[in-house]
């Protein structure tokens, strides 16, 4: 190395930490190292960053990094989160992603909607807020499906938006990464950490064992996310397996879709006999008889009787389609009829309405700590267990007037 301009380098490279206050300001933690709340401290540049902190010295998290950076170095597009810069710090051999700071998330703001409606308290949402978002979703992933990049693990908690500022009510999509990295099962630091592992977004075929992620595997989970947003209960919410059922075939899952979409017939889906794991489908015991009265028209009929101002049942079921060949793409539902009736998706989905979303909250470090040694007693004690099911309260079906447009 040559040790004279790696001197005179150190001299002029400025760290993260001489140009941005972060200390203390921890918002967000996972395998891969925290993320900070991070301001510049120089000029008057008084926008928020996310400071993501990369504890490099293993080599499956440089690996991620790298492939973090590599990825996202190659993207851009307003509805994807846009990594700002990256520091490598040789002392300590940890490396440092700036990204935009998005106050809000998806998974936060349906846990405000839920807790409102618990506590019987009527939330005004922009009418045109559901669809915004779905658009905007859909305008990233079709970015990321045009350069043949799949996203694999869409969810609320990483669909992030902008709070006030020049890109209010921006969608930013993420991946906050955790399932992906996660070795040692999960328990949430603290409440506001979202669930991690879950299987509620996941396809038909994945649930079937198929080894090929594809573009529609993304856009069952946009289908499963729409119908979250409209009813503030996840569509196919089954138990939380631990992560030893890494096995793809997960019964509570398929059990849940049946019972919402009903059994596939041949004709749905002829290419289920090819899943590796359909022959588990009869050895425990589903039956397409079982679910003869099941549709997704019956399961909304249940859940909006007189309909919804911000729902198109065609569109849902072209997101829901056993088939991933049939299955709608994500240029198909930007041209969906949908999309040109009022209200027109606007590049604000907070359009029209003040937002009742709380700020991030900091995670304590002291009391991580304290945490951490509780769950580590708690581990020695008992088997590893799943985060909490994002969905505390029992499950409570959601009427339309709760989101009424602003009076
Ligand atoms: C290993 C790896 C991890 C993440 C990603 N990745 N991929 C994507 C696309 C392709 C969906 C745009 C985005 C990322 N990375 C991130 O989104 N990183 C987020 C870092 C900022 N974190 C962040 O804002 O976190 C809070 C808690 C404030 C929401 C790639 C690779």
């Amino acid at each position: 190395m040559d040790f004279e301009f790696r001197a005179q380098q150190d001299q002029v490279r400025r760290s993260v930490e001489d140009l941005f206050d972060f200390q203390g300001r921890m918002i967000g933690r996972g395998t891969y190292g925290k993320v900070f709340k991070a301001k510049r401290k120089e000029g008057n540049d008084s926008t928020d960053y996310a400071l993501k902190q990369i504890d490099a010295t293993g080599q499956s998290m440089s690996n991620s990094a790298i492939r973090e950076i590599a990825l996202l170095r190659e993207l851009n597009h307003t509805n994807l989160i846009n990594l700002q810069r990256v520091f490598l710090s040789h002392v300590d051999r940890r490396v440092s992603l700036l990204f935009d700071f998005a106050e809000h998330d998806l998974w936060h703001i349906i846990k405000y909607h839920r807790a409102a409606k618990a506590s019987k308290k009527i939330v005004n949402c922009a009418p045109g807020m559901i669809k915004s978002i779905l658009y905007q979703i859909l305008a990233g992933i079709h970015y990321l499906h045009a350069n043949w990049v799949l996203h694999r693990d869409l969810k609320p908690a990483n669909i992030l938006l902008m709070g006030d500022g020049a890109e209010r009510g921006r969608v930013k999509i993420g991946d906050m990464g955790f399932a992906r990295l996660f070795t040692a099962p999960l328990v949430p630091l603290s409440k506001i950490d979202p669930v991690v592992v879950t299987l509620w977004y996941r396809s038909p075929e994945l649930l079937l064992g198929s080894h090929h992620h594809t573009k529609a595997i993304d856009l069952w989970a946009i289908g499963c996310i729409l119908y979250e947003l409209l009813t503030l209960e996840p569509l196919f919410h089954c138990k939380q397996d631990d992560i030893k059922a890494s096995s793809p075939f997960n019964r509570d899952a398929l059990e849940k879709i049946f019972q919402v979409l009903g059994y596939p017939s041949d004709n749905d889906w002829p290419g289920i006999k090819q899943m590796p794991d359909h022959p588990r489908l009869s050895k425990e015991g589903f039956r397409a008889i079982h679910y003869g009265h099941c549709s997704i028209e019956q399961w909304m009929k249940k859940v909006f009787p007189n309909g919804h101002p911000s729902f198109s049942l065609d569109l849902m079921k072209r997101f829901l389609t056993f088939d991933p060949n049939k299955r709608i793409t994500a240029e198909q539902a930007l041209n969906d009829p949908f999309f040109k009736q009022t209200p027109l998706p606007h590049h604000d989905a907070f359009y029209g309405m003040e937002i009742p979303y709380g700020k991030r909250e900091f995670i304590i470090e002291e009391e991580d700590q304290q945490q951490q040694q509780q769950q580590q007693q708690q581990q020695q004690q008992q088997p590893a267990v799943q985060p909490a099911p994002l969905i505390e309260e029992p499950s409570i079906q959601v009427t339309q007037e709760n989101c009424q447009a602003p009076a």
